[in-house]
């Protein structure tokens, strides 16, 4: 089994004890539920933000713990500070130590879109996303049927999420391209061998059409990067560990704008 594919089967095992702990009428009673989502299209395209999607990031498959003393709302806070367009936090626990309370947390912290970074496999968690705070939910081509994309991005949108696909070949985003998703992420990481190589990136962004926001996803460590992400024809730049691994991820976010 690959990462991915254990990841995926132990996230069916939590949605179904999920299911039996909290139903989604419980869901929908809950005061963030009835909250209006932002718009990523709207963020990431106004002139006041610089396009980062910045993570909160505790610790990953690939890396271990990244770090586990700064508290999410001071980061997650900080990062706004530095015009950030959107913010993601994972809340898988078990191989990120995250959890819906961080997106809880978060949302308190924050007047931006803030993606629920998940391996989503049930239309009961994007009730759960829009309950704890989500504007945003991933969905990740690699781990899903284009019959599965096509019903749970329908769903999200019907909920008022915005919904960012993640593809990381030419084969995926070929079959996954549909009208119901608002941004394709090209995910520089391969989920399989946790290599990372930008030319992913560079080779696909010219097959995404203009209607999809356009988001490089990992990997992604220097502002001369992001400027040659920019110029090939991306708009939004997910950056997750190079934050999270210093001491202070609000002040190196802040050094890292000055030089966009
Ligand atoms: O980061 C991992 O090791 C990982 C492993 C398996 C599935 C997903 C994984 N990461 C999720 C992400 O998409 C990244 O956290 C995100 O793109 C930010 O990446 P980075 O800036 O490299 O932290």
């Amino acid at each position: 089994m690959t990462i991915l594919e254990t990841i995926v089967a132990n996230k069916r095992q939590e949605v179904k004890q999920a299911k039996k702990a909290v139903t989604i009428a419980d869901l929908e009673k809950k005061p963030l539920f009835a909250r209006e989502c932002l718009s990523l299209r709207e963020s990431v395209l106004s002139p006041t933000t610089n396009g980062i999607i910045a993570e909160y990031k505790r610790a990953s498959p690939s890396k271990g713990i990244i770090n586990d003393r700064s508290p999410v709302a001071e980061v997650v806070a900080g990062y706004q500070a530095a015009g950030v367009s959107a913010i993601s936090v994972l809340t898988d626990q078990e191989f990120f130590k995250g959890s819906l309370d961080d997106l809880v947390a978060a949302r308190a912290a924050l007047h931006i879109p803030l993606l629920r970074k998940e391996f989503i496999i049930d239309a009961y968690q994007l009730v759960e996303a829009k309950a704890h705070g989500a504007d945003i939910i991933l969905l990740i081509a690699a781990v899903l049927q284009p019959a599965e994309l096509k019903s749970l991005s329908e769903a999200a949108q019907s909920l008022g999420l915005s919904v960012l696909l993640e593809v990381h070949e030419r084969d995926e985003l070929e079959r996954s391209m549909m009208d119901s998703v608002d941004a394709i992420g090209v995910n520089n990481r391969n989920l399989k061998d946790f290599t990372v190589s930008l030319a992913h990136s560079l080779e696909l962004v010219d097959l995404i059409p203009d209607q999809f926001i356009k988001v490089s996803e990992s990997g992604i460590s220097d502002p001369a990067t992001i400027r040659n992400l920019r110029q090939a024809g991306f708009q939004a730049f997910l950056i997750g560990e190079n934050f999270m691994k210093t001491e202070d991820p609000t002040q190196a976010i802040q050094h890292f704008v000055v030089s966009l």
